[in-house]
């Protein structure tokens, strides 16, 4: 793994890094997508969701990155309460995460390296301090020899470690991935859990959601599981 350009701003972070009390969430059309969700997710903790398609996993991550906010129940990420907090509010904490999306959103008009430096610029930092850090993460992910490429000439395994090399660039407190290794071969899913393993020792507290089971079962990290909206398996 590339070496830490920063470390996590975690220290003077509450000793959960995600609470969910009783938590209910659904759409106009699925009200009840997740009931009575209670999660605890400690600093520096790793887990795996897993849970039948449709269960509400990603649902329970919109939670988390605060794309939705829940129906019922309180949601607090690093220690502060955001059950009803406003859009403006959201971005500082957004910060703080590294988000893998099941569907990469990556930006097209953007080269690899532009896509992978995006959240250090976002934070304020000058090209020249990420740049080398950016690069070897790219070479590290195996997209080294195509920095000036944009996404839409790469494929489905290029993207998604594209969009995981940049979820994880900044060092965020919370790594939030969806499905993060579903379009890579196995080799690349070791080495891919690998690198959240790795940020996870320095101290990142990591969920990923997969339908990977035997990934989950390697990774050794603690499971949850999702069911028809309900949490089951450990939580803390
Ligand atoms: N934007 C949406 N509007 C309405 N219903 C939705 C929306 N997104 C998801 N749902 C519904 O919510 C339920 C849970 O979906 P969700 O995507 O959270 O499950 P999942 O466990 O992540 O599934 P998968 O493993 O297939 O990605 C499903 O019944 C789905 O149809």
């Amino acid at each position: 793994m590339p070496a830490p350009s920063r470390r996590a701003a975690a220290a003077e972070s509450a000793p959960e890094t995600v609470r969910l009390t009783g938590v209910g969430f659904g759409y106009a059309d699925s009200p009840d997508v997740l009931r009575d969700v209670n999660l605890i997710l400690p600093r520096g903790s790793f887990h795996f969701l897993t849970g039948p398609s449709g269960a509400g996993k990603s649902s329970l991550l919109r939670l988390l990155t605060l794309a939705e906010r829940p129906t019922s129940g309180r949601i607090a990420l690093f220690g502060q309460d955001v059950t009803d907090l406003g859009r403006a509010a959201a971005p500082p904490l957004r910060r703080r995460m590294g988000v893998v999306f099941q569907d990469f959103r990556l930006l097209d008009h953007l080269d690899l390296f532009e896509n992978a430096a995006l959240p250090l610029r976002l934070a304020g930092k000058k090209r020249a301090e990420y740049a080398a850090d950016v690069e070897e993460m790219l070479r590290w992910v195996g997209l080294g020899g195509r920095m000036d490429a944009r996404p839409p000439s790469l494929s489905g395994g290029e993207k998604q470690r594209l969009a995981i090399a940049r979820a994880v660039m900044s060092r965020p407190e919370l790594i939030i991935a969806d499905e993060p290794t579903g379009s890579v071969d196995k080799a690349m899913a070791d080495k891919l859990l690998n690198l959240f393993q790795s940020l996870n020792k320095l101290g990142a507290t990591v969920l990923i959601a997969s339908h990977d089971e035997a990934l989950a079962e390697q990774s050794g990290a603690r499971r949850l599981r999702l069911d028809r909206g309900r949490l089951t398996g450990s939580a803390g």
